[in-house]
Order: structure tokens, then sequence, then C-alpha cells
């Protein structure tokens, strides 16, 4: 066998699992699975099944999963680094199946990084509504915002928070949440020997503690009628029907749904019905736990009361994929001016206040002018007028002279640790708009006025992607009529978004972000 397991975690297997406990152990001596899902926001899975160089197999419980073979290295592929798909152990794949998002829903992944799950969920949401994706650990929520901004979320507000400070300030707002929760981690074994390393047999029930606790705060931001799951990659009961069960005592208005999906794997264990099991002796997958749980009261009666001006209204807090966008979305502009007017002067979130800045130095040492917010929405305006021919939506929120647009009004997010308050658009330097990558990333190639696309299995795409200077014939570009050749270029590959380039006579200048480069 390749793993040494603790002999207590073993006495405990054999156990739980009786007469299955030989096909259980015996999973510790086959390779663990792998695989991909495919980022719907930016491609379909029939199509990367069609483009893609290496064989993809169907994984039953995710439409949009599939399994790869050993040796396929798709983390060294430059799809990956257009964000056609996230790299995911197929059973972390089962539980947003089983959360039911639906676009247009207001979506909270308490427990994120590295973004595994909230990609998912943002594919899933295609756009519309919004999702917050949260983590307690500093240093995890940078991979988890990188991982939104890879997949081109345009609706995601990035949180460092506490599950109670977020139930504080958003009280029965959501409609769907997530609690893909901290565990022991015992499902990871196989793949990761740290976590048997960092397992002794108290591990259990200290994280079982830590789980009710995240319940009882996450149930306090659930709408009634809402839907919440609960997950983990761990088998310890205490951990799973133990920490359900116990969340159940305590909060009668919540009933597990049996009828949700969670039947097409092993059940959870006696007396919890309705929960599932993913056993790695039983399914190609490491292992989980899901429990889905809704919030048995009346949406109507127990309607939470609107928490900011515009809350309750999903269409001013939308941020539609594509009814807004291409090159002639109409009114976005007015609706950016509208939604602008309706924060100010309502105190502004804690970073939106910083809005007017101090005189200071820029990177260069030189002296950098003072920028109002309007000065920045207005040089922004122009870039999107001259750079993409369309105005994107959603409510401008300002970090210093950075711009984001947020699916939130911004004085939801006053007093919170905000990683990204949305859709990060770029900054102002020398009075110029310097536009963001994640702003790139989401973007299809028909949203910008100048394009270019690499082939994905040529070696210019490789280069691009290390940061070097090309040279680009102006005939390769894909100008839209009446724009001159020179400026930003979405740079793409086989179609789909990468980053920025500049383009001017013959070259383009690389704009692909230093931390984002292939190694
Ligand atoms: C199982 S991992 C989440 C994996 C993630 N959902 C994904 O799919 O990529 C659990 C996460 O919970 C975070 N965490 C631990 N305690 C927390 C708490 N009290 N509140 C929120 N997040 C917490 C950890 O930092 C860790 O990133």
């Amino acid at each position: 066998m390749a793993v040494q397991l603790p002999h207590s975690f073993s006495e405990r297997m054999k156990q739980l699992l009786g007469r299955e406990y030989e096909a259980f152990m015996k999973t510790y001596g086959e390779p663990p699975h792998t695989g991909i899902r495919v980022n719907t926001l930016k491609i379909a899975a029939d199509e990367l099944q069609r483009i893609s160089p290496y064989r993809m197999e169907p994984i039953p419980w995710c439409s949009t999963g599939f399994y790869t073979i050993e040796g396929a290295r798709p983390g060294k592929h430059p799809y990956y680094h257009a964000g056609l798909y996230y790299i995911q152990e197929p059973s972390a794949m089962a539980p947003v199946e089983l959360l039911g998002v639906l676009p247009g829903d207001r979506v909270l992944d308490l427990c994120a990084a590295p973004g595994g799950k909230s990609t998912q969920i943002a594919a899933k949401l295609q756009g519309k509504g919004m999702l917050v994706s949260n983590d307690l650990h500093p240093e995890r929520t940078k991979a988890l915002a990188k991982n939104l901004e890879l997949c081109g979320a345009r609706n995601a507000v990035v949180l460092n928070e506490s599950p109670e400070r977020i139930a504080a300030a958003f009280p029965g707002f959501f409609d769907r949440i997530l609690i893909d929760a901290p565990c022991s981690g015992e499902g990871m074994f196989r793949k990761d020997e740290d976590m048997v390393r960092q397992w002794d047999e108290n591990t259990p029930a200290k994280y079982a503690a830590m789980q009710r606790e995240i319940l009882r705060a996450a149930a306090l931001a659930l709408r009634p009628g809402g839907t919440m799951v609960y997950s983990t990659c761990t088998f310890s009961p205490e951990e799973n029907e133990g920490s359900i069960a116990g969340f159940l005592a305590g909060h009668p208005q919540f009933s597990v749904v049996a009828d949700s999906g969670t039947g097409s794997f092993a059940p959870g264990l006696e007396p919890l019905p309705g929960t599932a099991r993913l056993w790695p002796h039983k399914v190609k997958g490491e292992g989980h736990f899901i429990a889905v749980l809704r919030h048995n009261g009346d949406p109507e009666k127990e309607k939470p009361a609107g928490l900011w001006p515009g809350d309750g209204d999903k269409s001013l807090l939308a941020m539609p994929r594509g009814e807004s966008g291409g090159r002639n979305g109409e009114g976005s502009k007015a609706a950016l001016a509208r939604k602008d007017k309706s924060s100010a002067g309502r105190g502004g979130s804690r970073n939106a206040r910083n809005s007017r800045i101090s005189p200071r130095n820029d990177s260069r040492g030189r002296s950098a002018a003072i920028t109002s917010e309007g000065e920045i929405l207005a040089s922004y305006a122009e870039f999107a007028r001259e750079q993409l021919g369309w105005q994107p939506e959603g409510c401008p929120v300002l970090f210093g002279e950075h711009l984001y647009l947020s699916s939130l009004p911004r004085e939801a997010l006053n007093g919170l640790k905000t990683v990204r308050p949305g859709w990060y658009m770029g900054h102002v330097r020398s009075g110029r708009f310097i536009p963001g990558h994640p702003l790139a990333t989401a973007l299809t190639a028909r949203e910008s006025l100048r394009s270019l696309t690499l082939p994905g299995d040529g070696p210019e795409a490789v280069s691009y992607l290390k940061g070097e200077t090309l040279s680009i014939s102006a005939d390769r570009l894909t100008v839209a009529p009446g724009t001159s050749p020179k400026g930003y270029v979405l740079v793409c590959i086989d179609g789909y978004s990468a980053g920025w380039g500049k383009w001017q006579d013959g070259i383009l200048k690389n704009e692909y972000p230093a931390g984002w480069r292939w190694t």
C-alpha cells in the first residue's frame, strides 16, 4: 500500500464499514482519480471535448466534469491559461451540482478557497445574480480571487471574513449557501500525505466543533425557503451526519432535502436519510459527504427587509452577461451613472471612501495627481467606449484609483474585509485608464474592438503566456470597422480570451501580468 494510514484511522474505518472495509482499503493501493471541469462561462462542454488534446471521460454526477487520463497534465496547456477548465477532484464536483444554482440567484460560498466550487457556481450563474466567495484565511483568498478571475467571473465578490460577520452583514439575504467545511480531510489521504500527517484521533472532534459554529452562522444568512449544501471531504461520522444532526436539533426550521439528487450516491449513515456519501470504493472519486438542507420558512411571510438601497431588486443588482454586453450595449453608461448616483452621498464603502486619494508617488516615483472618483469613472467610460465599444454594468466601487464593478451596492461591503469587491476594470495612471487583467479574461473576443487569436498548439501562445513581446502583422488583428489597429488588443487562444496586449507598428507589447505567467 502506497499510503501509511494511522492505525486508529484504520480501526475507525473497520468499525464504520464492516464488510466493505476490505474494498475501501484496496483503493489506497490505486492511483487517485483526476478530473477537469469545463468552465462554461467560456466554452461549452462538448466544444472543449472536441478541441481537447487528450481524452476526457464524463463524470456521471457532473455534466461539465471529465476524468483525465494519467499523464494528461491539463495544467500545462494554454487552454488552462485561457480559463477553459478548472482542475478538480471528481467527487468535489458533486456538492455544487446539488446546490441547484440558477442564473440570477444570490449565492454565498462560505469556505471557498482555493475556489474549485466557487468557479463551478460562477459558471452556473452565467453572469446573472451574484456570488459572494469567502474564506477565513487571508493567504488562501489570493488563490480564490485568482481562480475566479481566471474563469472570467463578472459577478463575484471575494471576502476574507468570519461566517458570523457575514451573517450579521447579510441577514436572510442569500438564496443558496455552500458550506464546504474545513474538515479532517480523510478523503484526501490518497492524494495528499500531509493530510495523513496532520491527522490524529482528536482531529475529527476538533473540526466538528468548528463546523457547527459555521453552520449556525450560515443559517442566519439564508433566506426563508433557501437551500444550503453542507459538504466535507472526510469520512468521520461526527463531522458529517453528526454535524448535521446537531445543527438540525437546534434549527427546527431546517430539514434535509431527500429528493435533491443525493439518491444517486450511497446514503449517509443512519439516522439521517437523504444525505449522501461518495465512497472511493463505490465511485471513481476520493470521497465526499453531502447534505442538502432547506429553510422551511415562508419566503413571502418572512421576507427580510431590504438591506441597502436597491436590495431586493435583482434587476438593479444583476450584471447580465450578453444583455448589456456586445458592441451595441445601449443604456449601459446611463445605468453606470444611475448606480453611481444612487450610492453616492450615503457614506460609501470603507474602500470607496478612499476614492479621493492624497497626492502620492506612483510606481516610478513620480508624483501622482489627485484623481477624483468622477475623473476615474470618466477615464474608464472613455476607455470602454474606445477599446470595447460598450459599457459593462455594475455598481462602481473604487479602491484608491482602482475601479471595480460590483454586483452589490457598495454600501453592502461597508466594514467587511473585501479582497475583491467585484469585476476589476482597471486603474488610472497619469490620467490614462489601464485595463485590468480580469477585465480581459471575462471578455469574449466579440466584446473587444480589437482582438488577436493565437493557435493553442503553436509556439506563440506559450510565448505570450511567458510574457514575451510578439511580432504580429496588422492583418492578423480583428479590428472593428472604423477602429485603428493601434491600442489595446484582447489576446485570445483559439478564440478564448487570455489577456491584453498593446499593438503598434507590427509589435504586440505583452500585458500578461507577471504573477500569472507560464513557468
Ligand atoms: C475544504 S476547504 C474549501 C475548498 C473549496 N470549497 C474549494 O472547492 O476549492 C475549507 C476552507 O475553509 C476555510 N475555513 C476554515 N475555517 C473557516 C471558517 N471558520 N470560516 C470560513 N472559512 C473557513 C479554510 O481556509 C479552507 O480554505
